[in-house]
């Protein structure tokens, strides 16, 4: 267990605190402690005490059952290589470099240091300094050292070594720097460089969470059991995503042949695919046709940049050795979409049947339908959640595609997972969610990126005002004059009618229709085609229409009350206009500013400023932040996370995954 003794003089001046009064507090942060120099205890104890509690190493326990089953089973490793190292680095150069742009627009400042590694003088630094250095690509990318020049005061920050303090401010003593740290009994100096390499942050930015207690300085052994507790926390959360990568490398089935009229099916894409579509495509063939564990990618691509396509080429493959492909999507708007898309696209197949299952039909229908899933006469289902049910019994199912997989429900994912055991799956996400993230960047799960937009993208013009109807008027008078459409969007199904009351007032000839969850779907449906065809050219709708809508010729989106929308909806939201060669403007209007929290503002900030194509992945850790740790994992980590603060927690992440040998 790691000690402070106090008085004895720092064999290092790095490493050792200050018990102190900092100069320049404000009164009220002044704290009435004595004035005492601290120094560490030896290390070498301190590394006895938390090995000892360490139990046996269960990551290499399933690292040598993985090694041992992929040796019985004689697959090449090009095979069961996680992920491409090449693409595996692009990715990771990705991220990192979307949260370091990230902080520094969250921070308003310049770009974040790249401090030396903390490389350990003691046994135990050094054991996590070589898992550090193992994964020193990814924790960069989500697990921080805090600038402390950055930290505003009363942030908590996490010392690895004596834990939770509140950062009270930076002052100047003998012509140095020094950081001032309040812990529950004491008030630590240290000095800046020295805090650049040892402090955590305990929140994400613009997250306020209160840790429960701040740590004794007088008393490391409980800080020492709240890190061991988060530390085998964390080998437990790795230890669960191994069981499940295992689960399914033991799962078997022959690879896809590739079918002889691929080449003919690929040029019939209308256009010509991005270097990220190109790999994609890559990417799902080998998993289809040359490994023999079931697929489970994921493609992450932010909005609009044609995924769409890339799950179609693998339901070619799929259907075409007579296998079914079913493709689930959280609303139907976007089922009837995708149905739509696949009719055509798959329409010069004609042995290629796609039918489309959802809530909104009778049940006759949904029994002849099932009937002739089940007989095999259909190849492509399309559907919502329906399709989960059990009474779905099908033919020869193959392939499940998932859009959007973080808006299906609890159950409704427990359902998807148990598909995962025997046939291939492919998830379709613009906004991962940070387990995902986990899940590719490690490797459990196989990822395609798509980072490039396709051609003559451009990104949408976001601005951020209080609402007017003149303005609102303005905006949409701009966009039909110019031949497109507009969507408007409101958080409640209650605002819409008064919306439509003043827009038919104003613009008494332009048609216009509504959408909504509680409008029956065909009615839903009818709207959306005709809002499709150009027909109609207002839709006043609910957020229903966020997730995959793409319409062309609709590049104006007004968002009244934008101060109630999550920051990824948002996001997504955004994300249907601009989908063409043709400039897109999203409008968010908030009611009053003086009402506005703080939060929302920030929410409104954020999206304004990430306007640039491709920010999907920095949008989700900016939502994180946000929204908390309870969004980011399940409630248990919650605690975990809670423990120890976010930065050291995903360290401890990092250290456990970078044990893990890739096979
Ligand atoms: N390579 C390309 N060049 C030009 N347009 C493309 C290309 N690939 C796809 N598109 C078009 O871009 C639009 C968006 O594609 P798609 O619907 O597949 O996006 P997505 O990635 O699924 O987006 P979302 O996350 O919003 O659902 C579609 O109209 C599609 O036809």
């Amino acid at each position: 267990m790691a000690t402070l003794i106090p008085r004895a003089p720092p064999p290092n001046p790095h490493r050792h605190f200050l018990l102190h009064r900092p100069p320049t507090l404000s009164p009220q942060l002044r704290l009435r402690l004595p004035v005492r120099r601290l120094r560490l205890a030896s290390p070498v104890a301190a590394i006895a005490t938390v090995t000892a509690a360490v139990p046996p190493d269960d990551i290499s326990q399933l690292n040598n059952r993985l090694r041992a089953l992929v040796r019985r089973r004689g697959v090449s490793s090009a095979a069961t290589s996680p992920m491409d190292p090449a693409q595996a680095d692009a990715y990771l150069h990705m991220i990192r470099e979307q949260q370091r742009l990230g902080l520094r627009q969250l921070r308003r400042h310049a770009a974040e240091p790249e401090y030396e590694r903390d490389v350990g003088s003691n046994a135990e630094d050094e054991e996590e300094g070589a898992g550090r250095r193992k994964g020193m690509a990814a924790r960069s990318s989500l697990g921080h050292r805090v600038d402390p020049r950055e930290l505003e005061p009363g942030e908590y920050v996490v010392h690895k070594k004596v834990g939770v303090g509140k950062f009270v401010c930076i002052s100047g003593e003998d012509g140095e720097d020094y950081v001032f740290i309040q812990y529950a009994d004491a008030m630590a100096k240290l000095a800046v460089d020295q805090a650049a390499r040892m402090l955590y942050r305990y929140n994400l930015p613009h997250e306020k969470k209160r840790p429960r207690n701040l740590s004794k300085l007088n008393d490391p052994s409980t800080w020492e059991k709240r890190r061991l507790k988060g530390k085998l926390a964390v080998q437990k959360m790795v230890v669960n995503l191994m069981e499940l990568y295992l689960q399914r490398m033991r799962q078997r089935r022959p690879p896809y042949r590739k079918p002889e009229a691929m080449d003919q099916f690929a040029s019939e894409f209308p256009y010509e695919p991005t270097p990220d579509q190109n790999q994609a495509f890559i990417d799902i063939e080998n998993d289809l046709t040359e490994r023999e564990t079931p697929m489970d990618r994921l493609i992450c691509g932010d909005v609009g940049f044609g995924k769409t396509e890339v799950a179609m080429r693998a339901i070619f493959i799929v259907v075409s050795t007579g296998y079914q492909a079913m493709v689930l999507a959280p609303t139907v708007i976007l089922a009837n979409q995708h149905y739509d898309v696949m009719s055509e696209r798959f329409s010069n197949y004609p042995d290629i049947k796609v039918a489309i299952f959802s809530g909104a039909q009778s049940k006759d229908e949904k029994d002849e339908l099932i009937t002739k899933i089940t007989n095999g006469h259909l190849q492509i289902i399309v559907g919502t959640h329906a399709l989960l049910t059990e009474r779905m019994a099908y033919n020869n199912l193959g392939l499940l595609v998932v859009d959007e997989e973080q808006k299906f429900g609890v159950q409704q994912k427990e359902k998807i997972a148990s598909f995962k055991a025997s046939i291939d799956v492919l998830t379709l996400s613009a906004t991962p969610i940070p387990r995902t993230l986990y899940l590719a960047l490690t490797g459990f799960r196989d990822a395609s990126l798509m980072s490039t937009p396709p051609p003559e993208r451009v990104a949408v013009k976001t601005y951020v005002s209080a609402f007017s109807r003149e303005s609102a008027l303005s905006a949409i008078k701009l966009e039909l004059k110019r031949g497109g459409q507009v969507f408007y969007v409101v958080p409640r199904i209650k605002a819409i009618d008064d919306v439509l009351q003043f827009l038919k007032d104003s613009l008494p000839d332009v048609p216009m229709a509504i959408a909504h969850g509680k409008k029956v779907s065909k009615n839903i449906q009818l709207a959306m085609e005709k809002f499709s065809c150009g027909e109609i050219k207002i839709l006043v709708c609910t957020h229903i229409i966020e997730s995959g809508i793409d319409i062309p010729n609709a590049n104006t989106m007004i968002v009244q009350y934008a101060e109630l929308f999550g920051l990824a909806q948002l996001y997504q939201l955004r994300g249907r206009v601009g989908r063409s060669g043709r400039e897109g403007f999203t409008y968010l209007f908030y009611t009053d500013k003086s009402l506005l929290s703080r939060i929302a503002m920030d929410r409104l900030g954020a999206i304004e400023e990430h306007s640039d194509l491709g920010q999907g992945f920095h949008v989700a850790e900016k939502d994180m932040g946000i929204r908390g740790f309870g969004s980011m994992f399940g409630e248990q980590q919650s605690g975990d996370v809670a423990n120890v603060g976010i930065d050291l927690f995903f360290d401890m992440l990092f250290d456990s995954l970078s044990k893990v040998s890739s096979f």
